[in-house]
């Protein structure tokens, strides 16, 4: 299967274009005012367009109500969402339920005790992304641009696509993805010049870095 690469908090018509362009596959939107990449909805409904079926939308959200989650869909009408709070397996269920769109559950991890929750998920998520925990007093609980240790996914045995994301960029995303054979990779900070702010180089690097680890495989897998 092909590597799924989201570009998350895309805020600018510029930067969105860039990631189009580049090849993203998931194109993230951040609904969450604490967060320098928070949208308001008039922008979300301007940059889904942008979008015309080029990428996936995601919808981040953070412990989103349905009144929240009813604004987003009528101005994004987005194609996941992605719940990176602390949604329980109910909370999950009645989403995809009520909204009709897959999910994607943000897992924390700082150590190897918080992989305890994916059986739970996984039976309702339709992909899980890996972020590093947020420290305790945190403003937001991702977004942060600090890496877990992706040892812990070493051995992981999930029946269900997974993604990885926290302090990936350029330089480290090839590593990230030989240690925790993830079948994507989700981005923010490291493709960044200042918080909230895409740099449209780092957005092309990392899109090429990520590639090229895909071709890598495929040329050795027809040897
Ligand atoms: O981007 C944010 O501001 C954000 C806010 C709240 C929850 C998650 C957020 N971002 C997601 O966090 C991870 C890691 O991001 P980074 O690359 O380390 O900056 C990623 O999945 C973002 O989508």
């Amino acid at each position: 299967m092909s590597l799924l690469v989201k570009i998350c908090g895309l805020s600018t018509r510029e930067t969105l274009q860039t990631a189009l362009d580049a090849g993203a596959d998931m194109v993230g939107f951040v609904f969450f005012p604490p967060s320098p990449r928070h949208l308001s909805l008039e922008l979300g409904r301007d940059l889904g367009r942008q979008v015309k079926q080029r990428a996936l939308k995601v919808a981040l959200t953070v412990d989103a109500d349905d009144a929240t989650l009813d604004n987003i869909m009528d101005a994004l009408s987005p194609d996941i969402f992605q719940l990176h709070g602390k949604e329980s397996v109910a909370r999950l269920r009645d989403i995809k339920q009520k909204y009709g769109r897959p999910v994607m559950k943000a897992v924390p991890v700082a150590t190897a005790a918080d992989l305890a929750v994916l059986p739970g998920y996984a039976a309702v998520a339709d992909r899980i992304l890996f972020d590093a925990r947020a420290p305790k007093d945190a403003t937001r609980p991702g977004g942060l641009g600090a890496p877990f240790d992706w040892h812990l996914l070493e051995n992981l045995d999930l029946k269900l696509p997974y993604m990885v994301s926290g302090g990936l960029h350029a330089d480290n995303v090839a590593e990230a993805l030989r240690v925790t054979g993830a079948g994507g990779v989700d981005v923010s900070s490291g493709v960044e010049s200042a918080p909230g702010v895409k740099d449209p180089e780092m957005i092309k690097a990392f899109i090429r870095a990520a590639r090229a680890t895909q071709d890598a495989s495929q040329e050795l897998s027809v040897r």
